[in-house]
């Protein structure tokens, strides 16, 4: 009879609690400096899954993917309620039943969304090409049309079964100042002075003390009684009067007034970017700012958010593409949910090859902090125009692969250039070839992570998802080594997937942080969880009911999959959850 093993690690002082047939041995292969108490629990596999017929009322959706029939069911007794309905990624569908877990995409995709693309079907062949994230870019476009796709992008995932999270990427503080007229190189504003900033063009005629404001909306965003900052807060003014396209401030801090100075605003106390309002009320799934100079912005943006959207979390994505964001790149990548390397801008303020060291660092500190990281900006950048990457693309791609960021991001190349689709596939046959290429030769140095933890609890989590992890690369040696039952074994006894239950998604991201070989399937219980690990390297998010019965998660998600034919019999899996600190290690029965 096959066996299962299942490792108990409980945070609990006494840890043979209620475990009657108990082996006090502690497998050798986790090598924890911690002392978690860990038990290994012999239980034959027709006990472990003996209550598994509890009756469900849950249902099991996919991640990026068409809705599927269940086989047998007719599309009309597709319901929420409906315990036997499975929803799940079409192309992930695919791609297990094909290939098996272990080739599944690990690299998530970003493609932003432009003139050339923003349409429902150009959105839906993005989706099916593996585009997990749609950006938007506030820089370009209007509100409407932005809206516009917000909403096909809705509609696909509402009507076809997808679930492609949505990413506004802000203007920012890239409102600037215009010139300051005639030969000027500088102005001094002094205390309580009234300015204009002015949207209108001026000829030579510019009335004393007026600013030109490169952004057209700039008179209608901005309220009376913002506070606007000039190069983050070397001159402050306060509004006092809109009229028609001119805002007048009164300066409150003094200062000199140079070219083309960035202009942010705060209201109400928080720093306050003119699109963020927009993306609140909008429930887009991240945030990316730009030109992010410290962690102070982010904590404000996130205080912000926090204080205006209640229900649904908005993850805040600190663009790296400034000299003061590499200095104070560690506190900024700390105080933020995930970042960018916008190798764009970057590019422009640092020298050119200076930029691959700082991607190469940038990706190292977000991995430390576990924050996922996109590595953006010409990546296939020729393919705007002709239909296949130079070489040399195709090496850059590779490059970001092979340092295992979380995600890739197109630019122009899905915005308007002519080849969306094929800039797609490129990505994402490029990653595949490289991420096998690299775990069959078994090349990747192991990182070191240090210990990111703030509480007992978490760093329980984390102890428990280094050791899953590291379970997935050792478990044969276990199993010659008599910890698992040799008689089933079999000639391959790599681990297929890992699982995870997790309500917040932490538990996800603390896996997807070790780069396991295998892929991780996260179980999560809100659309809005599961669309924001969409960005994350490796993980598969599915959205599931659970309880905090683990046994029974196990059968139901057991039993679903493998009626999709996603799993099947024997196939190896770990399984951790957050609910109750555990690593279970058993076969697909
Ligand atoms: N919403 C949009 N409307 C029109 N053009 C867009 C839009 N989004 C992106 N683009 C086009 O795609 C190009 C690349 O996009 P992106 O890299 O996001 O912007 P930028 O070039 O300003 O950094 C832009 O320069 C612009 O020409
Ligand atoms: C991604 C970037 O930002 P944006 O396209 O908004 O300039 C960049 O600068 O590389
Ligand atoms: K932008
Ligand atoms: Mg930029």
């Amino acid at each position: 009879m096959a066996q299962a093993l299942q490792f108990l690690i409980s945070s609990s002082a006494s840890p043979n609690r209620s475990f009657s047939n108990l082996s006090s041995s502690k497998p050798s292969f986790y090598t924890s400096h911690r002392r978690i108490p860990v038990t290994v629990v012999r239980k034959p596999i027709s006990a472990v899954y003996s209550d598994l017929e509890s009756p469900s009322s849950r249902v099991l959706v996919s991640e990026n993917g068409k809705g599927g029939v269940f086989p047998g069911m007719s599309s009309g007794t597709m319901t929420s309620t409906d315990s036997s309905a499975i929803e799940v990624d079409a192309v992930t569908e695919t791609e297990l039943k094909e290939n098996g877990f272990r080739s599944t995409r690990r690299t998530k995709l970003v493609c932003t969304i432009g003139p050339g693309t923003c349409g429902f079907e150009q959105l839906e062949a993005l989706a099916v090409g593996g585009m997990n994230v749609a950006r938007i870019n506030m820089c370009h476009g209007t509100r409407e049309w932005h809206g516009g796709v917000i909403e096909r992008v809705r509609r696909l995932n509402e009507e076809k079964g997808y679930a492609v999270a949505i990413m506004m990427d802000t203007e920012g503080s890239e409102i600037h100042m215009g010139d300051l007229g005639g030969t000027a190189s500088s102005a001094k504003a002094e205390d309580g002075e009234i300015w204009t900033f002015s949207v209108r063009a001026f000829d030579s005629s510019r009335p004393e003390r007026t600013i030109n404001v490169n952004y057209d909306g700039f008179a209608e965003d901005v309220k009376v009684g913002d506070e606007l900052l000039v190069d983050g807060g070397m001159v402050r003014f306060e509004v006092i009067e809109k009229i028609g396209p001119d805002v007048k401030c009164r300066c409150t801090d003094p200062g000199l007034l140079l070219p083309r100075a960035n202009l942010t605003f705060w209201r109400d106390g928080s720093l306050d970017w003119l699109d963020i309002d927009f993306g609140i009320a909008e429930g887009v799934d991240f945030i990316a700012i730009s030109f992010v100079k410290s962690a102070e912005v982010i904590n404000h943006l996130k205080s912000y958010i926090a204080a205006r959207c209640h229900d649904s979390d908005i993850a805040v994505i600190a663009k790296i593409e400034s000299i003061d964001s590499l200095k104070n790149l560690e506190e900024i990548i700390q105080a933020s949910d995930g970042a960018m390397v916008a190798r764009g801008d970057l590019g422009a303020q640092i020298p050119l090859e200076q930029v691959p060291s700082a991607q190469q660092e940038i990706v190292e500190v977000c991995r430390q902090l576990n924050k996922p990281v996109i590595v953006a900006s010409q990546l296939l950048e020729s393919m705007i125009e002709y239909p296949t990457p130079t070489r040399a693309e195709v090496a850059d791609v590779s490059e970001a692969v092979r340092q295992r960021a979380d995600a890739l991001m197109l630019s122009g190349e899905s915005a308007m250039g002519q080849f969306p689709e094929k800039s797609l596939a490129v990505l994402r046959s490029v990653s595949l070839r490289i991420e096998r290429w690299w775990r069959e030769e078994k090349r990747h140095e192991a990182m070191k992570l240090s210990d990111i933890a703030s509480s007992f609890s978490d760093s329980i989590s984390e102890e428990i998802c280094n050791s899953a992890a590291k379970m997935g690369k050792h478990l044969l040696i276990q199993i010659s080594t008599g910890q698992l039952d040799k008689n089933s074994a079999t000639n391959n006894l790599e681990v297929d997937a890992l699982f995870v239950y997790t309500k917040s998604g932490h538990m996800a991201s603390l896996l997807s942080r070790c780069r396991p070989d295998c892929p991780i399937f996260a179980f999560t219980t809100t659309t809005s969880v599961r669309r924001r690990l969409n960005l994350q390297w490796g993980l598969i998010p599915f959205r599931l009911s659970f309880s905090d019965d683990m046994e029974s998660n196990l059968n139901r998600t057991f039993s679903l999959l493998k009626a999709r034919g996603m799993i099947k019999s024997g196939d190896l899996v770990i399984a951790v959850s957050d609910m109750l600190q555990s690593i279970q290690v058993m076969n697909v029965p």
